[in-house]
């Protein structure tokens, strides 16, 4: 199943956090799941803060871009966008904000959970619960904004 990072034009494809064509980056993909979105992730042993737990850097950088994610697909979704290799929204993070409720454990998958809270015509504003082996370890919120297509060409 494609996620919506799976859309975008390649230009914008090299985001460290979610471009597919970022051979060094986490490569997360974020897709519907109901009203809601979802992305998934296993960090690595490497991805370290203290022995067995994972770095509070790695976890905002996930809800960042799960952010900019969500913020496309509620677009997409708002504005009647058919998704295509060639055409999908693209947002940029305006502003990103993380609590760190608990550690959060190395071992298993991370699932990061979005609501959109706010969609505009080029401002959306995600709020993220990330959750380790099904405890809520991490919460944030995600103001996005869309860029235009040719930004950066
Ligand atoms: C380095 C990357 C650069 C961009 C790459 C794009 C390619 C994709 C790459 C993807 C990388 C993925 C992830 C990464 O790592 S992205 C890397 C980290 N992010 C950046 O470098 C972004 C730098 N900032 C900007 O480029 C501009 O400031 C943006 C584009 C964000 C807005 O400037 P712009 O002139 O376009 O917009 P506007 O002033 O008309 O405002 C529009 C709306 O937004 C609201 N607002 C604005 N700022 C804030 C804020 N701080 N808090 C809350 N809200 C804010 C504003 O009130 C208004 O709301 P409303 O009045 O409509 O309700």
């Amino acid at each position: 199943m494609k996620g919506i990072q799976d859309y975008y034009p390649d230009h914008f494809a090299h985001c460290y956090g979610c471009g597919r064509l970022n051979e060094h980056g986490h490569q997360i993909k974020t897709f519907w799941e109901g009203e809601g979105t979802l992305t998934r992730f296993v960090p690595k042993e490497y991805h370290t803060a203290i022995p067995g737990f994972v770095y509070g850097g790695l976890l905002a950088s996930l809800i960042d871009c799960h952010g900019t994610g969500s913020a496309a697909l509620a677009l997409a979704k708002a504005q009647g966008i058919e998704l295509s290799e060639t055409n999908a929204p693209r947002c940029v993070t305006a502003s990103l904000q993380v609590k760190y409720l608990k550690p959060t454990p190395i071992g298993g998958e991370i699932v990061i959970k979005g609501k959109i809270k706010e969609v505009g015509a080029r401002k959306v504003i995600v709020e993220a619960e990330l959750f380790a082996n099904g405890v809520l370890c991490v919460v944030g919120e995600v103001v996005s904004v869309l860029v235009p297509d040719n930004f950066g060409l």
